[in-house]
């Protein structure tokens, strides 16, 4: 079960702003990749057009070698949580789960299991509604490993956690990729990331600025949050 996540030349623009400019990089199995950035360096929309949310105007993404919009059950290749709060209020996580399984042709004890596992299962009877952001994001990973999947892709996804939450967020990270799967997480955090990140792509106004495993990028600068400044330097304007 190995599927590498592959970008080759993206490009988007959004009206007059260019939000991908020949995004490439790629995200092996067998380890954490980070992806970061800036805010506005393409991170999102890089993730958007690989789940084929967003269309892009050149280039190629694909998760091991096809077209994510081609995949027969696309939820057993890759799992992608992008945004928690994109929830039906008045259904409950667990009937929110149930109805995405049905559509994978997956059963109720895979729900069962994937709430159990990101600690859901007691509140997954309750409103979505109600949920807290950490809780969400929980809900979001659990979404995101319905299909067993051997890739994963989460837009920031220590957002809202407590230090509990980010505990358990960055062990189960290291603990996918250590079964081999391919694990691609989007960040602000560079302490979250220097743990448990083997590769490391920054990017900046819709490329790639440097893309390197964590320990030449730990070598060269002394850790990732000076590798980040160094390397995203003049690259933050809000765009
Ligand atoms: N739907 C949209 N309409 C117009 N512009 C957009 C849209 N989505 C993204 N953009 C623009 O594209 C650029 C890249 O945005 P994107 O959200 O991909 O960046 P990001 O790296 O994920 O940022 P952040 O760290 O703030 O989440 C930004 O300039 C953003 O304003």
């Amino acid at each position: 079960m190995t599927e590498t996540i592959e970008v080759s030349g993206l490009h988007k623009r959004f009206g007059a702003t260019v939000a991908l400019d020949g995004m490439t990089f790629t995200a092996p199995p067998g380890t954490v990749t980070g992806f970061v950035g800036p805010n506005g360096a393409g991170k999102s929309t890089t993730m958007r057009v690989i789940l084929g949310l967003d269309r892009a105007t050149g280039g190629t993404a694909l998760v091991g070698g096809h077209r994510y919009p081609d995949l027969d059950r696309p939820l057993t290749h890759l799992g992608a949580l992008i945004d928690a709060n994109a929830l039906h209020p008045g259904r409950s996580g667990r009937n929110h789960l149930l109805w995405m399984a049905h559509s994978q042709g997956l059963g109720a004890g895979r729900v069962d299991r994937v709430l159990e596992m990101t600690g859901m299962r007691t509140v997954a009877r309750r409103r979505a509604g109600g949920y807290s952001l950490g809780m969400r994001q929980r809900l979001g990973i659990s979404a995101a490993m319905l299909g067993d999947p051997p890739a994963l892709m989460l837009d920031e996804p220590f957002n809202g956690l407590d230090p509990e939450g980010i505990v358990w967020m960055r062990s189960l990270l290291r603990d996918l990729a250590a079964e081999g799967r391919t694990v691609l997480v989007s960040s602000h955090l560079m302490a979250e990331l220097q743990d448990i990140a083997g590769h490391v792509v920054f990017v900046g106004r819709g490329r790639v600025l440097r893309a390197a495993t964590k320990d030449s990028l730990t070598a060269e600068f002394g850790s990732l949050e000076a590798a980040y400044l160094e390397l995203t330097r003049g690259e933050g304007a809000l765009r």
